[in-house]
């Protein structure tokens, strides 16, 4: 039991465990001890985070784990009814885009949902009307007042050069990509893609929370057969680490400087 009522909900991604530290007065859940989630390590930990209350998931549920994707949101319905208004999603991602590095920050403009292009997607079947649409608008998901915000306290931070903004691609997993379908996501103007967020960001919309997201570049796809360089999971995990105090300091800020009614930020 918390006493906690959160208006901000963080979703950490792979490496990215570390942002739930910067929580005060933290108060742990264990994942397997909250009915309906997926019997999982990781855990909801509640906490104040510039004064203000927040939830953040350290450790996230993917569709390749073998959750469905109805599973894999369930906590961003969990959020909604905790009276969650503003979702702040984080992952790890290979970059497409050229000029992008290991170790950049990209904040989503805009997602391609490639399992959902193929009808893997979390709001199918019965619509739940006390949440949202049958058939929600998707043009605007990723909030224009938070990116502002954001770009604002990465200039102050003196790290602007190393964030970019961008379009990110949800493919399935586990698999990394092949050197065609990196060619052929590139060539949809994907600028990084990951395993994951889109789920998420879709079941948060549809109930009408704001949006933010972010992508921490671990390694550049490859997209060449001259190129031997190998991607892995261990990499991935260390450039997170590398990276989480300035991500700490950026999204610390912004959940210090986001307006709370869904408007505009100070
Ligand atoms: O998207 P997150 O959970 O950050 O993790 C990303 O990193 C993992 C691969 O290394 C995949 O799970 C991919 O989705
Ligand atoms: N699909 C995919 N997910 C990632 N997560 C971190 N890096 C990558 C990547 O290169 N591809």
């Amino acid at each position: 039991m918390t006493k906690q009522r959160p208006l901000v909900g963080l979703i950490c991604g792979s490496g990215l465990g570390l942002l739930a530290d910067s929580l005060k007065n933290p108060e742990l859940f264990p994942y397997a001890d909250i009915p309906g989630f997926p019997q999982s390590t990781g855990r909801l930990v509640f906490g104040e985070m510039k004064g203000r209350s927040c939830v953040c998931m350290q450790g996230r549920f993917h569709m390749y784990e073998g959750h469905s994707l109805g599973k894999t949101t369930f906590p961003v319905r969990v959020f909604k009814l905790l009276g969650v208004e503003t979702l702040i999603v984080t992952n790890a991602a290979g970059s497409l885009a050229d000029g992008y590095h290991p170790g950049d920050i990209m904040i989503i403009k805009d997602h391609v949902n490639v399992p959902g292009l193929a009808g893997l997607n979390p709001l199918t079947g019965p619509n739940d009307d006390k949440f949202g649409p049958r058939f929600p608008a998707m043009s605007s998901v990723y909030d224009k007042g938070l990116r502002c915000l954001a770009m604002d306290i990465v200039k102050q931070m003196g790290v602007a050069q190393f964030v970019h903004e961008g379009v990110y691609a949800m493919v399935g997993g586990p698999n990394f990509e092949t050197v065609a379908e990196a060619k052929l996501l590139h060539r949809l103007g994907v600028d990084a893609v990951g395993m994951s967020t889109a789920p998420e960001v879709l079941v948060a919309s549809h109930c009408g929370m704001r949006v933010f997201g972010l992508s921490l570049i671990t390694n550049k796809v490859v997209r060449s057969y001259d190129d031997e360089e190998q991607v892995n999971h261990e990499g991935v995990l260390e450039v997170g680490k590398m990276r989480s105090q300035s991500l700490q300091t950026l999204i610390t800020q912004l959940v210090g400087r986001m307006d709370m009614n869904n408007n505009t930020h100070t």
